[in-house]
C-alpha cells in the first residue's frame, strides 16, 4: 500500500474509495476478489468509517489511515474485532466485519473526547448507499427488499421517526406510504452508549453494559444471531441484519455538555434492522391463556438455546387473527434479542416459564426439532456470519442446546428446563442454577483429570527414567515388573508391556474396565513390589493411586442413580462464597480446545441423573447442599 499521504487521504477518508454503492440491497454483491475487502470501523463513540483493504494492509497500516482521519496516533490506538487485537495480520479480517477503534491508556468513558474525525466531513465523503447490509447470508432476502422500499420512501422525502418506548435509541424506518416497515437500532444508543438519547450514557463501546456479559455496543449482532439460528423461522423471529445505516435523525450526545442532539447532518452508525411486524399489543397487555402452546413453545426452546436474558412480556409482540382466522386467536412474535448469548452462564430471564403453557409437554414436532439442532453447526454458521462474533458466546450457545437437547429427549418439558436454567434468590444472594452447578462439577472433574494426568505423566517418565537405569545397570526391569505385575494383577499383560510406558498405558486401561477395589490393591502392591529395586517406582505407584481414585469419582459420577452423584467428589462443602463473582459462576472462555472438549464430555455426563434428579424433585437440593449453598426448595 502506497504511502502517499494525499493520495490516503483521498483514498481512505471515510473511508474513500467505495466501491459502487451496493446499497439498496437489490444487487446481491459479489464477494470481493480474494485479499480486497470491506470493512467498517467504528470508534468507541460510535463514529462508523468504511474502508476498503486491499492484500497488502496490516493493522498499523489501517491505523495509520485511520490517524489521518481521526487524529488519533497509531500506538494509542488497537483495532479489535470480538476476540481479536489486531496485531498485525489483518488475513483473518472477513469482508463486511465491523471493527473496533479503542483509545489505548484512557479511562474510556463516553465524556472523554470523541474520536471524532478532523477536517473534512467525513460522512459527507462516504459515497457508500443511505443502509449497506452487512453481511452475504441467503437469509437476508428479505431485509434485502426492506431495504429496497426505505431507500425508495427516503428519495421521496419519508423520514424515519424515533421511537418513543425502550430503553435504546429506536427508528421506525417507513416505505413509501408511510408504513412502519423496519425498526433501526445503532449501536452507539444502546442503554449506557454514549449516543444513548433517552439519558442513559457513561460507557464506552466495548465496556460491560446493562449486562455484565454483553458489552456496550454488543447487542446489535446479538439481534441478528438470534434471527439466524431461528431455523425453518421456527419462532417467528422478524428478518433482522446488520447495517451501515447513514440518515441525519441519529442522535450524537455532545461529549463535553451532555446534551443529545441531532446533528441535521448525515451520520453513519451500526445498527440492527428488524423487520417490523404490525401488531395489536405486547404480551404485558394481553391475557396469557389466549397464547397458543405452540407459540410459547416454539419462542421458549429459542431462549433456552441463546439464553435469553430479556425474555419479558413487553418482547413478545401479540397480533390478532381474528380477521385471518377463528376468533380470539393470536400469534406471538418475539423481539429484542440484543441480551441474548451473554459471554459466560447468566440468570436468564424467560417469562413463560410460570405460564401454564410451559408445563405441557413438547409435541412431537417440536422433539423431533430439538433432536435436529446441532450446536456446532450453528457456531460455524454464527462464526461465517458474525464474524465479531465472540468464542465464550458460542460456547453458551454450545451448552444451552446440549442441554436443551438432553433435557427434552429426557422429557422434561419448556418450565422444568427453563427452572433448571434458572438462578435463585436466597436472603438476596443471587444462587447458581442447577444448569450452572453441573458446569461447576464438570469443571472440577476436568481439573481433577487434569492433576491426575499431569501426575501420571511425571510417573511416566519417573518409569522411563527408571527403564533407562535399569538398561544402564544392564538389569531387564521391565521384565521383572511384568512378571511380577502377571502375579499380582487379575489382569494379563501382553507383549506390548516391553517397557514402563506401555506397562503403565496398560495399567490405565485395565484401570479403566475395573469396577471395584482389587485392582487399585493389586497394581499398588505391584508398584511396591518393585519398589526394593528402584525408589522411582514409588512414584509411579502414586500415580497410579491418583489414576483410581479419578476414575472412582469418575465412574462413580457417570453412573450414579441412588446414592447422589454429588457425593463422591472431592470438594464437598464448598460454600458459595468460594465460587467465582456473583453473576458469573462458570468460566467457560478460559478452556483451551482440548479442555472445552473434556468439559463438554463431562458435562453430558452430569446431565442424566440431574434431570433424574429433577424429576424426582431433589436435584437442587442435593447440589445446593454439596457445595455449601443453603436452599429450601
Ligand atoms: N420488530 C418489531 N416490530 C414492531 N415493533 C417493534 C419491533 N421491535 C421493537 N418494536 C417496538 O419498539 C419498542 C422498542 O423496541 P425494543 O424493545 O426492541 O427496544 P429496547 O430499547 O431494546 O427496549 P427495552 O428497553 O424493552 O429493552 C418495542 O416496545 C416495540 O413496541
Amino acid at each position: 500500500m502506497s504511502l502517499d499521504v494525499d493520495n490516503l487521504v483521498h483514498t481512505e477518508m471515510a473511508v474513500a474509495t467505495f466501491e459502487g454503492p451496493e446499497c439498496c440491497g437489490n444487487k446481491r454483491r459479489e464477494r470481493k476478489p480474494s485479499g480486497r475487502r470491506r470493512i467498517f470501523v467504528q470508534t468507541e463513540t460510535g463514529c462508523v468509517l468504511r474502508m476498503e483493504l486491499d492484500r497488502s494492509d496490516n493493522a498499523h497500516t489501517v491505523k495509520r489511515k485511520l490517524q489521518l482521519a481521526l487524529n488519533v496516533p497509531t500506538e494509542e490506538s488497537s483495532l479489535i474485532c470480538g476476540d481479536m487485537v489486531l496485531k498485525n495480520d489483518l488475513s483473518v479480517v472477513r469482508n463486511d466485519s465491523p471493527l473496533l477503534l479503542t483509545r489505548n491508556f484512557l479511562n474510556r468513558s463516553s465524556s472523554t473526547p470523541c474520536l471524532s474525525p478532523t477536517g473534512r466531513d467525513l460522512q459527507q465523503r462516504d459515497r457508500s448507499g443511505p443502509i449497506e447490509i452487512l453481511g452475504f447470508s441467503n437469509q437476508f432476502v428479505k431485509t434485502k427488499e426492506l431495504v429496497k422500499d426505505i431507500v425508495k420512501a427516503m428519495k421521496i422525502g419519508i423520514e424515519p421517526i424515533p421511537v418513543r418506548s425502550g430503553l435504546g435509541g429506536a427508528y421506525y424506518f417507513r416505505n413509501s406510504h408511510g408504513e412502519n416497515v423496519a425498526i433501526v437500532k445503532p449501536t452507539d444508543e444502546e442503554p449506557y452508549a454514549p449516543n444513548n438519547p433517552k439519558g442513559f450514557v457513561g460507557k464506552a463501546l466495548g465496556q460491560p453494559g446493562l449486562k455484565r456479559k454483553v458489552w456496550v455496543g454488543e447487542t446489535g449482532f446479538r439481534e441478528v444471531a438470534a434471527y439466524l439460528l431461528d431455523h425453518d423461522h421456527f419462532a417467528s423471529v422478524p428478518s433482522t441484519a446488520l447495517v451501515k445505516v447513514t440518515h441525519t435523525i441519529f442522535n450524537v450526545n455532545d461529549r463535553v455538555s451532555g446534551c443529545m442532539h441531532q446533528s441535521e447532518k448525515q451520520i453513519s452508525k451500526i445498527a440492527s434492522l428488524q423487520q417490523f411486524i404490525p401488531h395489536d399489543f405486547d404480551a404485558s397487555d394481553y391475557g396469557t391463556s389466549s397464547f397458543p402452546v405452540s407459540a410459547i413453545h416454539r419462542i421458549g426452546i429459542l431462549d433456552i438455546r441463546i439464553l435469553n436474558t430479556d425474555r419479558h412480556a413487553g418482547n413478545l409482540l401479540v397480533r390478532k387473527l381474528d380477521g385471518v382466522g377463528g376468533f380470539g386467536q393470536v400469534a406471538l412474535v418475539p423481539i429484542d434479542h440484543g441480551l441474548c448469548l451473554p459471554e459466560s452462564l447468566e440468570d436468564p430471564y424467560f417469562e413463560w416459564i410460570h405460564w401454564p403453557q410451559s408445563s405441557i409437554p413438547f409435541s412431537d414436532d417440536e422433539l423431533d426439532y430439538i433432536d435436529c439442532l446441532d450446536p456446532l453447526r450453528d457456531s460455524d454458521m454464527l462464526r461465517m456470519e458474525l464474524p465479531m462474533i465472540r468464542e465464550a458466546c458460542l460456547r453458551v450457545l454450545v451448552i444451552c442446546t446440549i442441554f436443551l437437547k438432553e433435557a427434552a429427549a429426557f422429557g422434561l418439558c419448556l418450565a422444568e428446563i427453563g427452572e433448571m436454567m434458572s438462578r435463585e434468590f436466597q436472603g438476596g444472594e443471587e444462587e447458581p442454577s442447577e444448569l450452572e452447578i453441573i458446569c461447576i462439577e464438570a469443571r472440577e472433574i476436568l481439573e481433577q483429570e487434569e492433576t491426575s494426568t499431569s501426575e501420571t505423566e511425571k510417573g511416566d517418565k519417573d518409569v522411563i527414567q527408571f527403564a533407562i537405569d535399569c538398561e544402564e545397570q544392564e538389569l531387564d526391569c521391565t521384565s521383572i515388573i511384568e512378571e511380577k505385575l502377571k502375579v499380582a494383577s487379575p489382569f494379563q499383560f501382553g507383549s506390548r508391556g516391553a517397557n514402563g510406558r506401555n506397562l503403565l498405558s496398560k495399567l490405565e486401561e485395565s484401570a479403566a474396565v475395573d469396577e471395584g477395589e482389587e485392582l487399585f490393591s493389586s497394581a499398588d502392591k505391584c508398584a511396591g513390589l518393585v519398589q526394593d529395586q528402584k525408589p522411582n517406582v514409588s512414584k509411579l505407584s502414586m500415580s497410579m493411586r491418583n489414576i483410581r481414585l479419578g476414575e472412582r469419582s469418575w465412574q462413580h459420577l457417570g453412573t450414579k442413580q441412588n446414592s447422589g452423584y454429588l457425593n463422591g467428589t472431592s470438594s464437598g462443602n464448598r460454600s458459595v462464597n468460594e465460587l467465582p463473582g456473583s453473576s458469573s459462576f462458570v468460566n467457560l472462555a478460559d478452556m483451551d480446545v482440548e479442555e472445552w472438549t473434556q468439559f463438554l464430555e463431562n458435562f453430558r455426563v452430569l446431565l442424566y441423573p440431574a434431570f433424574v434428579d429433577r424429576k424426582s424433585g431433589n436435584i437442587s437440593q442435593r447440589q445446593r447442599e454439596r457445595l455449601g449453598i443453603s436452599c429450601k426448595i
